[in-house]
């Protein structure tokens, strides 16, 4: 079996331990054995990235592009292969793990063409003789820690535009699927990127993890997890006073009014809430629907959903994967019962754990109806494939129950009126809005992030990543 090593300061080093990787769809599949890294391991990382930031920072920005440009490349060549890879550690469908891969050669494409277009701006003073210039900096040594439920992109949309603004990176993957961040550090190592400039430290959060945020020398933090540990990792980098980006939980709402066009609705509820196992932050969690329409959706909904193969994520005609690990299988169970039990809704369909060919962590969707909005199953992020449905008056109630949550990432409406399309762009209290598509699944080259306990800092991708990868300049100067 093949074992895998972090890289450090250009060099592939064996770790001081040994993680194995499973695959969720079967766990006595071994995928490979993977470095598990220590704090030592962790803070030679940050001297090798503190040591190449001055260098790259300066590196000729044609040679940046065409080491991103190369990346994206091999990333599409390699499309099927990585997203086998994806599917097999992560649990996605075999589909969804090939769009994922292909959706990180997107970003390394974007960014690619992005070191070509960095500019800063030439500014008249208000002072004679005067000349002002501002400019954008790299921050340096740019601290990376990434969740398991989108293995290649998450780590992707860090590190391209970390790379592209002349940033240098230690990267700490999830435990839980190592493979697709391996693969794009050694893609990158071939694709030229200079020693030092990226480093992946394989390993626990609490230790590898830890010792990032506990570094004087990393100069920014990017996460992407749960609340909790956001919030841990916020308070750490307060006490250095460091820049930090948080992407979090949601509890996302789609709203279905009775104009909707019922077959839209029901397939932007079943893709958004259900697809991916349910495992995105930008899940359509909550499904909000009107009177009118409330039983016609809920039967359809559920047809749906009968239609659907839960099984091997690897396996021809597979729908939906399993969960991804024992544990999170347990918090969904467990979520599933506080539902049927303490908060007294009605389990529609599904929620029962299922047997296959393999053994593995399958899960049957669950659909909740006459649920409400105060109900824990409504207010705490689940992430699995859980969905609860709130049966509302009328579009103002959709509304407000739509925006009664402490997150605030993705919301999404369904319906045929321009009014209320309208009305909901602008008052939905979320950083991303869809209407009539699911809340989950966004372009690459737009900004990406949410409101209140969603998101916190700068928001990522497309052109606005330049303000968390950069610190901005204000030159004056006597002419
Ligand atoms: N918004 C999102 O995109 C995501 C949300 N979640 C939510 O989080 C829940 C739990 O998932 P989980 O994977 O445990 O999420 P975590 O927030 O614990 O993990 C995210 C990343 O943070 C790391 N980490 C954990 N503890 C620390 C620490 N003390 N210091 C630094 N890094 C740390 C993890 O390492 P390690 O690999 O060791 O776990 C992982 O790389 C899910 O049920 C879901 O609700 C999860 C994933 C993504
Ligand atoms: O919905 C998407 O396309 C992205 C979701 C995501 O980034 C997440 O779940 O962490």
């Amino acid at each position: 079996m093949d074992t895998f090593s972090n890289l450090i300061g250009g060099e592939w080093t064996e770790g001081p331990g040994i993680t194995e990787n499973i695959n969720p769809s079967n766990t006595n599949d071994v995928i490979g054995r993977y470095a598990q890294g220590d704090a030592a391991q962790a803070n030679a990382a940050i001297a090798a990235a503190k040591a190449a930031a001055p260098s790259w920072a300066r590196t000729n920005v044609m040679v940046r592009h065409n080491i991103l440009k190369a990346a994206a490349a091999e990333i599409f060549a390699r499309a099927k292969e990585l997203g086998d890879l994806l599917a097999r550690e992560e649990g996605k469908t075999l589909a969804e793990g090939i769009g994922e891969a292909g959706r990180a050669g997107q970003i390394f494409d974007f960014f690619a063409g992005e070191c070509l277009r960095l500019a800063g701006e030439k500014v008249p003073s208000i002072r004679p003789g005067v000349e002002i210039e501002i400019t954008r900096e790299p921050m340096g040594v740019v601290g990376m820690i990434t969740p398991w439920n989108f293995p290649i992109a998450i780590p992707a949309w860090k590190i391209a535009p970390a790379l592209c603004y002349g940033n240098t990176i230690v990267i700490k993957p999830a435990e839980l699927v190592p493979g697709c961040a391996w693969a794009l550090a050694d893609i990158l190592k071939r694709a030229g990127l200079p020693d030092g400039v990226l480093n992946l430290v394989m390993g626990k959060g609490s230790v590898v993890g830890e010792a990032i945020l506990s570094s004087p020398d990393v100069d920014a933090v990017t996460f992407t997890g749960s609340v909790a540990t956001g919030k841990h990792v916020a308070m750490k980098c307060a006490e250095h006073m460091r820049k930090v980006q948080l992407e979090m939980g949601g509890k996302n709402p789609l709203v279905i009014l009775d104009d909707a066009d019922l077959d839209i609705a029901v397939d932007c509820a079943v893709n958004g809430a259900f697809f991916s196992t349910g495992q995105r932050c930008t899940a359509s969690s909550r499904l909000i629907v009107t009177e009118g329409i409330h039983d016609r959706f809920v039967e359809a909904t559920i047809a749906k959903l009968q239609s659907l193969s839960v099984d091997d994520a690897r396996k021809d005609g597979t729908h939906i994967g399993p969960v991804v690990d024992a544990k999170q299988l347990d918090t969904d169970m467990n979520y599933i019962e506080i539902g049927r039990g303490e908060d007294g809704a009605r389990l529609a369909w599904g929620g029962e754990r299922l047997n296959r060919a393999t053994p593995g962590f399958y899960l049957q969707p669950a659909l909740f109806t006459e649920t409400s909005n105060d109900m824990r199953i409504n207010r705490e992020e689940i992430f699995g494939p859980v969905a609860t449905v709130l049966r509302v008056k009328d579009y103002d109630e959709a509304l407000a129950v739509a925006n009664d949550t402490r997150f605030g990432l993705s919301s999404g409406i369904c319906t045929t009126s321009l009014k209320y399309a309208s009305h909901f762009k602008r008052n939905a209290e979320a950083g991303m809005v869809m209407v009539n598509l699911p809340t989950a699944g966004v372009d690459p080259h737009v900004p990406f992030g949410g409101r209140k306990g969603s998101s916190y800092g700068p928001r990522e991708q497309g052109r606005y990543a330049a303000e968390f990868y950069t610190t901005v300049k204000t030159a004056y100067q006597l002419a």
